[in-house]
C-alpha cells in the first residue's frame, strides 16, 4: 500500500522555486532519505507532506498537484483536505530543533503525543490516564533514555531530545514518521544513535520513515532507499547504495562537499543492519 503519494508538486515562495514539479511514491514500512544540498527543497517537501504548507495547483504545467498520505487527500490542487487534520495524527513529525517544550518534563513532552487521541480539556489540563503514562514511559526506554522521564526537556542533549521527540511519535502511535534533519546539529555518535533508533522502529514497529539528511553516509548506512533534490527537484531516486560520491560531484558539483563526510570512502559501504536499541520489546 502506497504510504505517500505527491504528484506534480511545485512551491514558489515569492521569485524562488522552492519545489519544482516534484511526483514521487512511497510504500507503507519503507525508509527513504531525502538528501540535498543547503536550499534544495527537502524542509519544504517534508512540510508539505505533513500539510504545514500548500503547494501551487499545478494546472500550469504537467497537471493538477495532489498529495496523498495513506490513501486519503492531504491536499489536492493547491488546497488543503478537509480532513487533513485528523490524517495529521497519523503522522509523525521531528525537526532539527525545537521539537520539545523545555520547561516541561520529558515525561510531559512525550505525553503530548497523545492530544490527537484525546479529548482537547484533558489534553489542556495535562490529565492523563496511568495507562498513558505507562506507554510514554515504555516509549521512552524503546529509545534508550527511560532515565531521563523527570527531567525538564531543556536539560537534555541534542541527541536525548531527538530521541525523546521520537518516543513522542510513538505514544502518538503514527504510521509515519517524518524527520526533519534530525542529526543536522548532533556529534556523530549522537547522530548514528538516533539513525539506530530510526531504523529499528522503522524494522520493528513497520513505521514508513522519511529522514531528511545533509551527509548521505548515514543514508547509504540506514536508509535502502535515497530521493535526491537539487533545485527543488528530484535527480536521483533509487536505492541509496547506488549513489556514488562520483555521482554526487556530478549531480550537484561543487555542493556535493556538503554532502560527502570528509572522511567517507569513494564508493558506498554496504548498507548495515541497525543493531537493536538499548531495549528489547517493541512498543505496542
Ligand atoms: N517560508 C519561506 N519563505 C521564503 N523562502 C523560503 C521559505 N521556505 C523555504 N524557502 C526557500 O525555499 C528553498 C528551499 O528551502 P528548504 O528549506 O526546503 O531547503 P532544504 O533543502 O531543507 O535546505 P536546508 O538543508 O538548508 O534546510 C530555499 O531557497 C529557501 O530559502
Amino acid at each position: 500500500m502506497t504510504a505517500i503519494s505527491v504528484r506534480n508538486l511545485s512551491k514558489h515562495f515569492g521569485k524562488k522555486r522552492a519545489l519544482d514539479n516534484v511526483s514521487l511514491e512511497i510504500q507503507r514500512g519503507e525508509m527513504v532519505a531525502l538528501i540535498g544540498a543547503s536550499g534544495s527543497g527537502k524542509s519544504t517537501l517534508i512540510r508539505h507532506i505533513c500539510g504545514l504548507e500548500i503547494g501551487q495547483a499545478g494546472q500550469d504545467r504537467a497537471g493538477q498537484s495532489r498529495i496523498e498520505v495513506l490513501g486519503g487527500a492531504m491536499q489536492d490542487g493547491g488546497r488543503l483536505a478537509a480532513k487533513a487534520r485528523n490524517m495529521r495524527r497519523n503522522i509523525g513529525v521531528v525537526f532539527q530543533q525545537f521539537n520539545l517544550v523545555g520547561r516541561m518534563s520529558v515525561l510531559s513532552n512525550v505525553l503530548l503525543g497523545n492530544l490527537g487521541h484525546i479529548p482537547g480539556w484533558r489534553g489542556t489540563l495535562g490529565l492523563f490516564t496511568a495507562g498513558e503514562k505507562q506507554k510514554a514511559r515504555e516509549a521512552l526506554a524503546r529509545v534508550g533514555i527511560p532515565e531521563v522521564a523527570w527531567q525538564r526537556a531543556s536539560t537534555l542533549s541534542g541527541g536525548q531530545q531527538q530521541r525523546a521527540a521520537i518516543a513522542r511519535t510513538l505514544v502518538q502511535r503514527s504510521n509515519i514518521l517524518l524527520a526533519d534533519e534530525p542529526i543536522a546539529s548532533l556529534d556523530p555518535s549522537s547522530a548514528r544513535r538516533v539513525m539506530e533508533i530510526l531504523a529499528a522502529v522503522n524494522r520493528d514497529e513497520k513505521i514508513t520513515c522519511v529522514v531528511s539528511l545533509h551527509q548521505v553516509e548515514y543514508a547509504r548506512r540506514y536508509c535502502p532507499r535515497t530521493i535526491a533534490l537539487r533545485d527543488g527537484r528530484i535527480v536521483f531516486d533509487g536505492p541509496s547504495s547506488a549513489l556514488t560520491n562520483q555521482m554526487l560531484v556530478e549531480l550537484y558539483g561543487d555542493n556535493s562537499e556538503e554532502l560527502i563526510l570528509p572522511d567517507a570512502p569513494m564508493q558506498p559501504a554496504k548498507p548495515r543492519r541497525a543493531p537493536e536499541p538499548d531495549r528489547v520489546p517493541a512498543f505496542a
